[in-house]
């Protein structure tokens, strides 16, 4: 057995609500340094600036259809006009349609001057030395208009958005080869507990496996951060604030599980403090009352978090991941929230928020959730299961079946 740690005495910490907490901690770190990086990399990043394109979309009249580019008036069902040209896309040649005749041209290549209609192929005979009008079309149809899509110089996409597919798509398209970009915050997750032993090996009573850093490093990588470290740390100061001083240098920003209440091993609570720079508070929130920031000697934020399996995934949610997309520079750093009837009833406690893990069910013509996995924070075996939160004012108790609740949508929108 370890040499027993007295209880200390246990000093009142300030109260917060869970927006007087996220407010501090998105205050510990501003967006990191920007990098020009090219578009193959840069999936899931935020822009450092706005971008504007560098060319006209289309950048030349073109055809919208493989048919044949004449002028309107030559338009006139039963006529057999000469097919003076033949036209492909990537042909850079200047082409010219004389009057009276036609030029065969595929979608995409560009509008021949003189054209200024595209009839299609099904609309023919497709004939390839003359060709015979079927059928008529409107004067000017299937032309696509230089700058009708996008204009030279317009601003495209504004810095703090996050690049998914599309936006990745239309700055290859106008012109970018790079973009400058926030780089990746660069995050470390310590475990604390001496209980603690790693996924695979056998447990000894009173052993758990190791659950939270798995849980964060990967909460953290779907924020768009780049884990540098993950370690398990057991329950001593020393051990603890040697592990913090050696991420120091290597981290952004570091978080922490366990060791934040008051109990006599609460080693994070005391390594924090014993550098100086701590905060520790209580929040008005279940799950997730004790937490803690500090800063390192060097000035590396730490946000410590409860070690309760379920209150440190809750809590990543809603103090840490805003951080890491504030410092990714996103300009929206929140989850998307909706409103969803309630399956089932639940119960909340008076005068603090509740996040209650939620299932949506978004396959009716309103969304519903229902509550899953229980209130205590412990019971992990519903995490799987749970894409939402269920959010639930510091004033309600009871929420009853079909009543409208408030849901934080924890699936993933940005890549
Ligand atoms: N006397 C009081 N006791 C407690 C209070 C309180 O106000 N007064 N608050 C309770 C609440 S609420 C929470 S939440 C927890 C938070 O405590 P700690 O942050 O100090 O967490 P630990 O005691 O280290 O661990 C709690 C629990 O979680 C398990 N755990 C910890 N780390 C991991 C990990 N990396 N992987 C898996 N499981 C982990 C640990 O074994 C404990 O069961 O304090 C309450 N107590
Ligand atoms: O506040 Mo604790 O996080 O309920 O288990």
């Amino acid at each position: 057995m370890p040499d027993a740690a007295p209880h200390a005495a246990v000093p009142p910490r300030p109260v917060r609500t869970l927006d007087e907490h996220a407010a501090a901690v998105l205050a510990l770190a501003g967006p990191t340094p920007v990098q020009a990086v090219p578009l193959a990399d840069a999936l899931g990043l935020a822009l450092a600036t706005d971008v504007a394109s560098t060319v006209d979309l289309p950048p030349w009249d073109n055809s919208a259809m493989d048919g044949y580019a004449l002028r309107a008036t030559d338009l006139v069902a039963g006529a057999v006009l000469d097919v003076a040209d033949d036209v492909p896309a990537g042909d850079t040649r200047s082409v010219h349609v004389p009057a009276g005749a036609a030029v065969r041209i595929m979608t995409g290549a560009p509008l021949p001057a003189g054209a200024d209609t595209v009839l299609p192929v099904e609309r023919t005979d497709g004939g390839t030395g003359r060709v015979r009008v079927d059928d008529v079309v409107a004067a000017g149809a299937h032309v696509r208009r230089r700058g009708e899509d996008v204009r030279a110089g317009q601003v495209l996409l504004r810095a703090g958005d996050v690049l998914g597919a599309g936006a990745l798509g239309l700055l290859a398209a106008t012109g970018h080869a790079r973009v400058d970009v926030h780089r990746r915050p660069r995050v470390a997750v310590v475990s604390t507990g001496s209980e603690l032993v790693a996924a695979g090996q056998p447990l000894a009573h009173g052993q758990i496996h190791e659950s939270n850093g798995v849980q964060l490093a990967a909460a953290a990588r779907a924020a768009g951060a780049e884990v540098v470290d993950v370690v398990v740390v057991p329950d001593d100061v020393r051990a603890v604030q040697d592990a913090l001083a050696a991420l120091a240098a290597r981290a952004d920003l570091v978080v922490t599980t366990g060791g934040v209440s008051v109990g006599a091993y609460d080693v994070v609570r005391d390594a924090l403090t014993a550098v100086g720079a701590a905060e520790l508070v209580h929040v008005r929130v279940q799950p997730g009352r004790p937490q803690a920031t500090g800063r390192l000697a060097d000035g590396t934020p730490v946000v410590a978090l409860p070690g309760n399996p379920v209150s440190a995934f809750v809590s990543f949610e809603v103090f840490v991941r805003p951080l890491v997309r504030h410092m990714l520079g996103a300009s929206r750093t929140r989850r998307r929230t909706l409103r969803a009837r309630l399956v089932g009833e639940v119960r909340s406690p008076q005068g603090r928020r509740q996040l209650l893990r939620g299932a949506l069910d978004l396959s009716g013509p309103e969304p519903r959730v229902a509550a899953v996995g229980g209130p205590g924070s412990h019971l992990l075996g519903a995490l799987a299961t749970a894409d939402a939160l269920i959010d639930l004012p510091e004033p309600v108790t009871h929420v009853t079946p079909g009543q409208t609740v408030t849901v934080i949508d924890l699936r993933e929108h940005d890549a």
